[in-house]
């Protein structure tokens, strides 16, 4: 992939990830949160980042409609296009986590193709799943943005879940039914599978 040579790079800066993880009393990890368009990611990525802030987490919301407004801005929704949007997401991630943050990242990440190339850059002790499950009939009805109307009627193609696939994942971390629960639920059950792996104190 890389077209550079003659490249150096550091890979530990001497502040090591363990320090800052010490400082700010928690352990990084990347909750990467896939999911149907309207199945609730944003909704519960930032409810979770407002909860852990009140508990005293420090963290990092990355989510997919905000990176293609910047970094992923020339990309579109064909399957290469959606694979090197997630392989920069990935990346971004592992920034953030090799300081200690905990880090959001909300992307509907389709296929376990792109869910295991996100896992293999992040790597696979920081990499958690979290399946927000909510079936295409519930997110049509939902329609936040209008997009099922547009993509039903033929506007929008590649549209996920239409026609383009998302596979459900397999072995999550955790799978949270937004379409049985209310938010309050959802925040609850992803907050009590969260908890205890970010807690510095669990991990020593
Ligand atoms: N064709 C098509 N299919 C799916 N989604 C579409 C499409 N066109 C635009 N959008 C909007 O883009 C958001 C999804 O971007 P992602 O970066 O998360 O997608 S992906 O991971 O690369 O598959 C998605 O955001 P969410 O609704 O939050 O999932 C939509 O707002
Ligand atoms: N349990 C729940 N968790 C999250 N969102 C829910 C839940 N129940 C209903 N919703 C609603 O579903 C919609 C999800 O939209 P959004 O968060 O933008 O989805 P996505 O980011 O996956 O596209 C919001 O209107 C939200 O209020």
């Amino acid at each position: 992939m890389s077209e550079a040579t003659n490249i150096h790079p550091i890979f530990n800066s001497l502040l090591s990830r363990e320090k800052k993880q010490e400082a700010l009393n928690q352990k990084g990890i990347v909750l990467w949160m896939t999911g149907l368009s309207g199945s609730g990611k944003s909704t519960l990525a930032r409810a979770l980042e407002f909860a852990l802030h009140d508990l005293g987490y420090n963290t990092m919301l990355l989510d997919g409609d905000n990176l293609r407004t910047g970094i992923n801005s020339n990309l579109g929704f064909s399957e290469e296009d959606r694979t090197e949007n997630v392989r920069r997401s990935a990346e971004v991630s592992k920034l953030f986590v090799s300081s200690g943050l905990i880090t959001i990242c909300s992307l509907i990440s389709p296929t376990e193709e792109i869910r295991a190339q996100a896992r293999d850059i992040i790597g696979e002790e920081d990499f958690y799943q979290v399946h927000i499950d909510a079936p295409f009939e519930v997110c049509a009805e939902r329609d936040v943005k209008g997009l099922y109307k547009k993509a039903l009627a033929g506007e929008i193609k590649n549209f996920t879940g239409l026609d383009s696939p998302f596979e459900i994942p397999a072995d999550p971390f955790v799978r949270i039914p937004t379409h049985t629960q209310t938010l309050e639920e959802s925040l609850k059950q992803l907050l009590d599978a969260v908890l205890p792996v970010i807690k510095l104190s669990n991990i020593k």
